[in-house]
């Protein structure tokens, strides 16, 4: 499990070290760390032109001390200080001691055109608000040029707690990070601005706190998909039942049916006016065309994609949410759960809600900029797991725990995918994973499927389902064999 940790806890877990380390040790580490990326990237140092933007605190100080570490190993490195009265002074007189040069912002055009590699030290974790107007306009040069772009510590411009960017940021290819990963690396539009994220070790790990948000790792989703053993049976795995789709309309059903089927194929019940569609598509499910309560016994639901949102399917969701069972509730269930969210908040099994953007506003706020926030204010508010899809998903529980999710692709912004992401977190439910785990496994097995079926080029809602076996086999570390193909 990769721990993100705010600011505030980076800050805290700073502390003790600072006060137990010569002046300066602390950044030594980092900028020790900061060297040795970019010689790598750089690969040949002598004589490769680097330019350091620096602002007025830390994060210009490892730069300052990174690029001294530059200079003396044959680079042309030239500082571009912000603020030249209030530049770090250690960084600043390691910097001069190596050979580099100083230049003002306004005359630091023509550097910055021709650098091989830019280093941003304009801000850190002390960064508040937009870029102010000197640092943006030379953001906006440095990412017209050629330059491999490295950011320190977090992109400039990027909040490092939320992944709000306001106005200009530095578009890092590399951004080399200290002590942890903070939040808005990976999370909202900062995500976007990371590139490729390098974690440098200072030793602030054993002071860090237990991370209330989390990315998943293979390994992590892989210890959450046991593998049935000697012992099991079609039912001890946990059954699924799914409502979704309608007689005009079976896609849904049939999409989430199948990927729950493939995600834990012990057994699947389907209820719904889908049920031809259904049945055809998938021989395997146990497929009633009556209401939930016909279905047989299940472990955990899935309600709503594509079953419309007339008064047959409230009751339906009324139904289904009043058992006590785990519920993953998505699209039109959500449409009518937002206008009757207490049917969740007198809940006391679990219940998962997916809403992308749009279906998230429908509960009363905007998702805004700070969309792990936005996720454990409504999960809190109803008591519920919620799953904000998009670019980076995000899943909160009503605890306050939060996952961010790593994988995925652009090509899953298609239609059906969300339909796939229910059956796979409704089977993970069904299998008793606890709610919060089972949305973020899910979440990151749906991404993988969506790597895998790119591939092979643009993707749609059926291949994800196809890919399904193949990706959790990757997972888990293992070599995928070829399945059968089956359903749509
Ligand atoms: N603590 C340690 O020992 C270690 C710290 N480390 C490093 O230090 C960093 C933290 O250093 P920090 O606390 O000095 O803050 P930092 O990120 O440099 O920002 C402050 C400067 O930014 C400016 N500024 C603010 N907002 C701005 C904006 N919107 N647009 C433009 N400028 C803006 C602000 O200006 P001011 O408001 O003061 O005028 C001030 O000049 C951390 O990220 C890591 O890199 C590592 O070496 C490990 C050891
Ligand atoms: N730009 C993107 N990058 C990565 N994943 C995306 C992107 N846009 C959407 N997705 C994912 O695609 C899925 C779309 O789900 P949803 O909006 O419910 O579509 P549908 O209702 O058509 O099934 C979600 O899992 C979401 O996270
Ligand atoms: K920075």
């Amino acid at each position: 499990m990769i721990g993100l940790h705010t600011v505030a806890e980076v800050r805290a877990a700073e502390a003790p070290l600072l006060a137990a380390l010569p002046e300066g040790a602390l950044m030594q580490r980092a900028a020790t760390g900061l060297a040795t990326v970019c010689l790598r990237l750089l690969g040949q140092a002598y004589g490769s032109r680097v330019v350091l933007l620096v602002g007025a605190g830390g994060n210009g100080g490892d730069a300052l001390h990174a690029g001294a570490r530059l200079a003396s190993r044959g680079a042309r490195v030239t500082a571009v200080l912000l603020d030249p009265e209030r530049a770090h002074p250690a960084g600043l007189a390691a910097f001069r001691r190596a050979g580099g040069r100083t230049l003002a912002p306004e005359a630091a055009g023509p550097a910055l055109d021709r650098a091989d590699l830019v280093l941003d030290g304009i801000v850190g974790i002390g960064g508040s608000g937009s870029l102010r107007a000197p640092a943006a306009a030379l953001v906006q040069r440095a990412a017209a040029g050629p330059a491999l772009m490295v950011a320190v510590d977090v992109p400039s411009g990027v909040d490092a707690d939320t992944g709000a960017v306001e106005g200009a940021a530095f578009p890092a290819t590399q951004t080399v990070t200290f002590g942890a990963v903070k939040p808005g690396l990976v999370v909202g539009a900062g995500r976007g601005y990371t590139g490729e994220l390098h974690l440098v070790d200072i030793g602030l790990a054993e002071h860090l706190p237990a991370a209330s948000t989390s990315q998943l790792t293979d390994a992590d989703a892989a210890a959450r998909l046991p593998l049935p053993d000697a012992d099991d049976d079609k039912y001890s795995q946990g059954v699924v039942g799914v409502v979704a789709g309608s007689a005009i309309y079976p896609g849904a059903g049939v999409l989430c049916t199948g990927a729950a089927l493939r995600t834990r194929p012990g057994l699947v019940r389907y209820a719904g006016t889908a049920a031809d569609g259904v049945r055809s598509a998938w021989p395997e499910a146990i497929v009633t065309d009556g209401r939930p309560g016909d279905a047989g016994r299940v472990q955990a639901w899935v309600v709503g994609p594509g079953m419309g949102t007339d008064d047959d399917a409230r009751s339906v969701l009324a139904e289904v949410l009043a058992t006590d069972l785990p519920v993953l509730v998505d699209a039109d269930a959500l449409t009518m759960l937002a206008r009757e969210p207490q049917l969740v908040r007198r809940r006391a099994a679990p219940t998962v809600l997916t809403p992308h953007e749009r279906e998230f506003a429908r509960f009363g706020s905007e998702v805004g900029a700070d969309r792990l926030g936005a996720a454990r204010a409504l999960a809190a508010d109803l008591g519920a797991v919620v799953l904000l899809k998009g670019e980076a998903t995000v899943v909160a529980d009503p605890a306050g725990t939060a996952f961010v999710n790593g994988t995925g692709t652009p090509w899953l912004a298609t239609a059906g995918t969300g339909d796939v992401l229910s059956g796979i977190a409704g089977a993970l439910l069904a299998g008793g994973l606890p709610a919060g785990e089972a949305a973020a496994v899910a979440a990151h097995v749906h991404g993988r499927a969506g790597q895998a079926a790119a591939a092979a080029g643009p993707l749609l809602a059926g291949d994800l389902v196809r890919h399904l076996p193949e990706a959790i086999s990757r997972v888990r570390g293992q070599r995928p064999g070829g399945l059968p193909d089956s359903g749509p």
